[in-house]
């Protein structure tokens, strides 16, 4: 894996961990709608395919008619607009690595399935707004990942070529993108992954911090 021209992160699970913040928005939604609430395991294992996805396979997971859909997904962004934050901590090492990254003179840009507004403020309540030159979301292009198309786009906007921008994620979600764009893939050790087996998927590295990226010890 040659050096990066550029980066592109993903945020929930890599650079942020806000399962506390799904648990506690689905927790109020799923009260408002007079429904049983659902673990914080369940929610562990189905976040990273947007927020419409969790509050769909939420409503399934507690036999809700899918019909319930729109009204559940309106108060779900309603809360989440609130809470956005107030449960989640940025991860050991991601300020050191995105500094390390900076000092390198590399262009960093974020790319999440979480809508673009609540990851904006997400970034800039946890102070680490000023890093990114592009931050986009799942709403911000036509498909989501797994599919390559945003990774495309966001190398587009950085101007660099797939196979000199690196993808840091926590999922196989972000390494099926990665690898159909033609990006070098980097897996964090500490995210979700949908409860499987991070260290099973396939990446040019797999770290436990951010600042451990090898390329950064030289
Ligand atoms: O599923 C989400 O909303 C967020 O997922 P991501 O930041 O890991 O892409
Ligand atoms: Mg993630």
């Amino acid at each position: 894996m040659s050096a990066p021209q550029a980066c592109i992160l993903d945020l929930d699970g890599t650079l942020v961990d806000t399962l506390g913040d799904f648990v506690a928005v689905l927790h109020v939604t799923l009260a408002d709608l007079g429904l049983p609430t659902v673990s914080r395991t369940f929610v562990e294992h189905t976040i990273g395919r947007g927020g419409e996805n969790l509050v769909r396979q939420t409503l399934a997971h507690v036999g809700a008619e899918p019909a319930l859909f729109d009204r559940a997904w309106a108060l779900y962004q309603q809360h989440y607009a609130v809470v956005n934050g107030e449960h989640a901590a940025v991860y050991p090492g991601v300020l050191e690595g995105l500094q390390a990254l900076r000092a390198r003179g590399v262009p960093l840009a974020v790319l999440t399935n979480k809508p673009v507004a609540p990851a904006r403020e997400l970034l800039q309540r946890k102070g680490l707004d000023g890093f990114f030159t592009h931050v986009f979301g799942g709403d911000s292009f036509e498909r989501k990942k797994p599919d390559p198309l945003p990774l495309l786009k966001t190398c587009e906007a950085l101007g660099t070529a797939p196979s000199a921008t690196w993808m840091v994620g926590d999922s196989r979600n972000d390494a099926e993108a990665a690898h159909a764009a033609g990006c070098p893939v980097v897996l964090v050790t500490y995210g979700y992954n949908h409860g499987e087996d991070i260290l099973a998927v396939p990446a040019a590295e797999h770290v436990a911090r951010l600042d451990a990226l090898r390329w950064l010890q030289g």
